[in-house]
C-alpha cells in the first residue's frame, strides 16, 4: 500500500506524556509514530502513520523555548500534510506559575490562524477527572493530591479556568458538565456561544470515557485541541467516520529478541512497589547508589557486570522519599537526577553495545535520558501493556529496539514482569 500523508499531528510536552498519548491513539485504530523531538529530513520519508506524536521535553522548559519548540514542531507536521493538531500536557495540569500550557497553546493557535481550543486534562481511566473547570486526582482536588509539592510543576490552585487564565493573554472560559451531557451538538453549541464573547481557549469537563468521546466529537472540524491523552479518545472516531484509516492492526509489532533489561530512575510511589515486588521475587538487581557517583565510584562498570551476565536484571535507583530526600541534601536536587539519568543512559548505551536489544524504563526524565543517550529517533507504537504504557518498537538507524516507557505513576505492582512477558510474547 502507499504511504498516505498522516492525519492527526501531536505535540507533547514530554516522552512518557507522548507514548501515553500515542498508547490511546493507537487502541483508536491509528497507526502512530512517535518521534524524538522534530525529526531529521532523512527519517520524515520513512515515518507511514496515521497519526505523529512529536515529544518535546518542554514542560518546564523557559516560556519562550517552550513556545519555539512547539511552533518548529508545528511547522513541521504541518509540512508533512497533518490536518488536525494536538498538544498533549499532563493529566494533573502540570506548568510552571509562567506557563507552558497557555502561552503554546495561543501561539499554535495564532500560528494556525485559527481562533479557539478546548483545554481538557481529563483522563478518568487515571483518576483524573474535570468538574465545573475543579480538576480532581481520584477523589481529591488536584491541590490536595499531592501534586501541590511536585518538585518542578506545584500545582496549587485545582481552579483550571483560573490556572489557564494567569498563563494566557486570550480569554478563558468554560464548558461545564450541563453542555457535555447534551451530547457533541450541545458542546459545539456552548463552543459557538464562548466564541461569540471572545473566548478563546476552554477548559472543558469531563468526568467519564462517554464525556471524552462526546469532546472529540465535538471537535472533530477543529484545527487545534489541547488536552491529557484521555480526550484524544474521541479523535480517531472522527477519522474513521470519514473513511479516512486503514483498518489494519494499528497495534502489531514484529517481536523483538533478544537479551533485556529493566532501568529504574523514578521515585515515585508508584515505581517504588514495582521495584520492591521485583525484588521480592529474588530476580537479579543492582541498586545505583548516588553517593558512590558522586564519589567516582565505577558504578555503571559493576552494573554492567550484573545486568549483562545472562539473566535480565533491575537496575535502579529508585528510593523512599525519606532516602531521595537524604541524597538531594546532600548532592543538590539537579546534581541527583543528573548523575543517576547520566548513569542509567551510559548503562543502556553499553549494554546496547554487548547485544541487549529489550529495554524496559521507569521514569518520564529517566526515560528522556535513555531515549537520548541510546540516540533513538522515532518509535512505532504497540499494544498497551497497562494503561498509558503501550509497547513501542524503535525506527531508524541501527538494529531494532523494544522499548517501554513507564511514567512514574503508572503500571501494576508487577509491571516490570509483565512488561517484559508482552515483549516475549509473538507480535508484542
Ligand atoms: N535515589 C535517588 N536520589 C535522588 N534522586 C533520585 C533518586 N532516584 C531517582 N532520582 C531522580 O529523580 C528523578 C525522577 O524523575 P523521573 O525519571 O521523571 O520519574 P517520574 O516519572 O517518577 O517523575 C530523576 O531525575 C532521577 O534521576
Ligand atoms: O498525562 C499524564 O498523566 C502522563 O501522560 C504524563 O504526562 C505523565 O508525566 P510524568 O509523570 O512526568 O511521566
Amino acid at each position: 500500500m502507499n504511504k498516505l500523508p498522516p492525519l492527526l499531528g501531536c505535540i507533547a510536552d514530554d516522552f512518557t506524556g507522548a507514548t501515553d498519548l500515542a498508547n490511546i491513539l493507537v487502541r483508536g485504530g491509528m497507526r502512530t509514530v512517535q518521534t524524538i523531538g522534530v525529526p531529521p529530513a532523512g527519517l520524515a520519508a520513512s515515518l507511514d502513520a496515521d497519526a505523529i506524536v512529536i515529544a518535546l521535553k518542554s514542560r518546564t522548559a523557559p516560556v519562550e523555548d517552550a513556545v519555539a519548540q512547539s511552533l518548529q514542531a508545528l511547522r513541521w507536521l504541518q509540512a508533512q500534510g497533518c490536518t488536525q493538531f494536538f498538544f498533549k500536557y499532563c493529566s494533573t495540569f502540570d506548568s510552571t506559575a509562567a506557563g507552558n500550557i497557555g502561552p503554546v497553546a495561543e501561539a499554535l493557535l495564532a500560528a494556525l490562524a485559527c481562533d479557539f481550543a478546548i483545554a481538557c486534562p481529563a483522563f478518568p481511566g487515571a483518576g483524573r477527572t474535570v468538574y465545573q473547570g475543579h480538576l480532581f486526582v481520584n477523589q481529591r482536588l488536584l491541590n490536595e493530591s499531592g501534586m501541590e509539592n511536585h518538585p518542578l510543576t506545584p500545582m496549587r490552585d485545582p481552579d483550571l479556568v483560573r490556572v489557564l487564565q494567569s498563563q494566557s493573554q486570550a480569554k478563558v472560559g468554560l464548558i461545564a458538565q450541563p453542555a457535555v451531557a447534551q451530547g457533541a451538538a450541545g458542546v459545539r453549541e456552548r463552543i459557538a456561544a464562548l466564541r461569540a464573547g471572545g473566548v478563546r481557549l476552554a477548559i472543558a469537563d469531563a468526568i467519564s470515557d462517554a464525556d471524552l468521546v462526546t469532546l472529540g466529537e465535538a471537535c472533530a472540524d477543529a484545527l487545534l485541541v489541547t488536552g491529557g491523552s484521555g480526550v484524544a479518545q474521541g479523535l480517531p472516531a472522527n477519522f474513521r467516520r470519514r473513511g479516512q484509516l486503514r483498518g489494519s492492526d494499528a497495534a502489531q509489532l514484529p517481536r523483538i529478541d533478544g537479551p533485556a533489561v529493566v532501568l529504574s530512575g523514578s521515585a515515585s510511589k508508584a515505581t517504588n512497589g514495582q521495584v520492591a515486588a521485583w525484588l521480592a521475587s529474588g530476580r537479579p538487581a543492582f541498586r545505583i547508589d548516588p553517593l558512590a557517583l558522586a564519589r567516582g565510584e565505577d558504578v555503571v562498570g559493576a552494573a554492567l557486570a550484573m545486568a549483562a551476565a545472562g539473566e535480565t536484571a533491575l537496575v535502579y535507583a529508585t528510593s523512599s522519599p525519606e532516602e531521595v530526600r537524604r541524597v538531594q541534601a546532600e548532592l543538590g536536587v539537579a546534581r541527583a537526577g543528573e548523575l543517576i539519568e547520566q548513569a542509567l543512559g551510559e548503562i543502556a548505551a553499553r549494554l546496547r553495545e554487548r547485544g541487549t536489544r529489550r529495554f524496559v524504563v521507569a521514569g518520564g526524565e529517566t526515560s528522556g535520558a535513555v531515549i537520548q543517550a541510546l540516540q533513538l529517533q522515532a518509535l512505532r507504537i504497540g499494544r498497551q501493556i497497562d494503561p498509558g504504557v503501550p509497547a513501542t518498537q524503535s525506527l531508524g538507524d541501527g538494529p531494532a529496539l523494544a522499548v517501554v516507557l513507564k511514567s512514574g505513576n503508572f503500571g501494576s505492582e508487577d509491571f516490570f514482569d509483565k512488561a517484559l512477558q508482552h515483549l516475549d510474547g509473538a507480535g508484542a
